[in-house]
């Protein structure tokens, strides 16, 4: 019988206003979303940034142990489950990726917030993973429109101009393709928690496709 794959990618829509992004409304399926959040609820591997910039406190998936007592965690994350994920973002933004996907979990508490940035980088003779696309996994089963956190896509590096605004509600999802414009922020954080775990792929020409 054919694996059934823990991301489910349901419901996906494509835009390119204000740059090439990607919303998706059910990421995984709900019991893997339910486990993956009890485990970023409890898991004590979160360290604080020290940039007022970016505020939040993050991991690095490859980085730690996997726990043990949640056996279904490392099938989520796993490189089966990531293969998944980098098919179903193949056919979504219509490019190929390299196999190698670096997972960044992030949390961020009242207060925490990301200002406008566009994680463009220069890729000549780069030294370190600098994805051309990020899929952000938001999980944050109690998160309320009052609690802050929304992700905001702009049109410059202007605050008012704002183009499209993501509520991380849990379970959704949103595929970025970086670029010369993709500006994008994280509005203060209110109260509560917001996780997100931001996925970075890199395509196999090692070019931005929104260049
Ligand atoms: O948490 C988010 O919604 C955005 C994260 C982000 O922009 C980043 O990690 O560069
Ligand atoms: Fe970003």
């Amino acid at each position: 019988m054919a694996r059934e794959p823990f991301f489910a990618m349901a419901g996906a829509t494509t835009s390119m206003e204000p740059f090439r992004h990607v919303v998706v409304p059910e990421v995984l399926r709900p019991g893997a979303a339910r486990e993956t959040l009890a485990w970023l609820e409890s898991t004590n591997l979160f360290a604080r940034r020290e940039d007022p910039r970016r505020r939040y406190a993050q991991f690095q998936i490859e980085a730690v142990e996997l726990p043990a007592e949640m056996p279904r965690i490392r099938d989520v994350l796993g490189p089966e489950s990531l293969d998944d994920l980098r098919g179903a973002l193949e056919v979504l933004f219509g490019v190929r990726f390299q196999r190698r996907c670096a997972c960044l979990v992030m949390r961020c508490l009242a207060g925490d917030s990301m200002t406008i940035h566009r994680d463009y980088h220069r890729r000549a003779g780069a030294d370190r993973y600098i994805p051309t696309h990020s899929f952000l996994l938001y999980l944050n089963a109690a998160w309320r429109p009052d609690d802050g956190g929304e992700l905001g896509l702009f049109r410059s590096e202007d605050p008012a101009d704002i183009a499209v605004t993501v509520a991380p509600i849990h379970n959704s999802g949103i595929g970025i393709a970086i670029g010369p414009k993709s500006f994008h922020a994280v509005s203060p954080i209110k109260q509560g928690s917001r996780y997100c775990i931001n996925f970075g792929f890199i395509t196999e020409s090692d070019r931005y496709q929104d260049a």
